[in-house]
């Protein structure tokens, strides 16, 4: 980082592998978009069951559901970063992590949104130590009233300055 006098290069926050870990997690538990929506262009057979999609129905597949299926995601009410380690993401079945999507029309967005999380924790990380406080919710409730992923009360936090950075 020295030849951009500290701040962080889109290289340098790329090439941190348990942030990227920890991101991808936090995308696993906790989706920004937790359902997606397509339509049924044509009449469809679901493979081995008798249910047939007539052509226009909608679809609606809940990205919360299939990243909290203990079958794919085991204790999915864990908060587990080595998920997603290079050895274990090897085994992540086809479909079933998809925080921004597939196909497409998947998230055209991405690069832009993974960068811009990093460079906020990486910044973040590097002057305060976050915690949580007396008002943090634990468990987390989500709201049922919200199209995308939003908490009933917000996520109060603690943040304290670090030594290095201390005034
Ligand atoms: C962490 C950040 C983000 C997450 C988790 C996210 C997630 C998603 C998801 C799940 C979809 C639906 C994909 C599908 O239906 O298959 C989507 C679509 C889309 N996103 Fe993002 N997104 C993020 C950031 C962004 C940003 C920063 C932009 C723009 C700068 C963006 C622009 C779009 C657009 C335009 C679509 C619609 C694509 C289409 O229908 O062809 N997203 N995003």
């Amino acid at each position: 980082m020295k030849a951009t006098k500290g701040a962080p290069t889109y290289e340098d926050v790329f090439g941190l592998p348990y942030l990227n870990m920890v991101v991808s997690e936090t995308l696993r538990k906790y989706p920004p978009l937790p359902l997606l929506d397509r339509v049924c262009i044509q009449e469809y057979q679901l493979p081995g069951t008798d249910v047939v999609l007539e052509k226009n129905t909608p679809v609606f597949i809940s990205l919360l559901g299939l990243h909290r299926d203990p079958n794919y995601f085991p204790e999915p009410d864990r908060y587990d970063p080595e998920r997603f380690s290079e050895d274990n993401k090897r085994h992540l079945k086809p479909y079933t992590y998809l925080p921004f999507g597939e196909g497409p029309h998947n998230c055209i967005g991405m690069r832009f949104g993974l960068m811009a999380v990093k460079t906020a924790l990486v910044h973040m990380l590097a002057e305060f130590e976050v915690k949580p406080c007396k008002d943090t919710p634990v468990p987390l409730v989500l709201s049922t009233r919200s199209s995308v992923l939003a908490t009933v009360s917000g996520i109060p936090l603690e943040f304290v300055r670090s030594k290095a950075h201390a005034a």
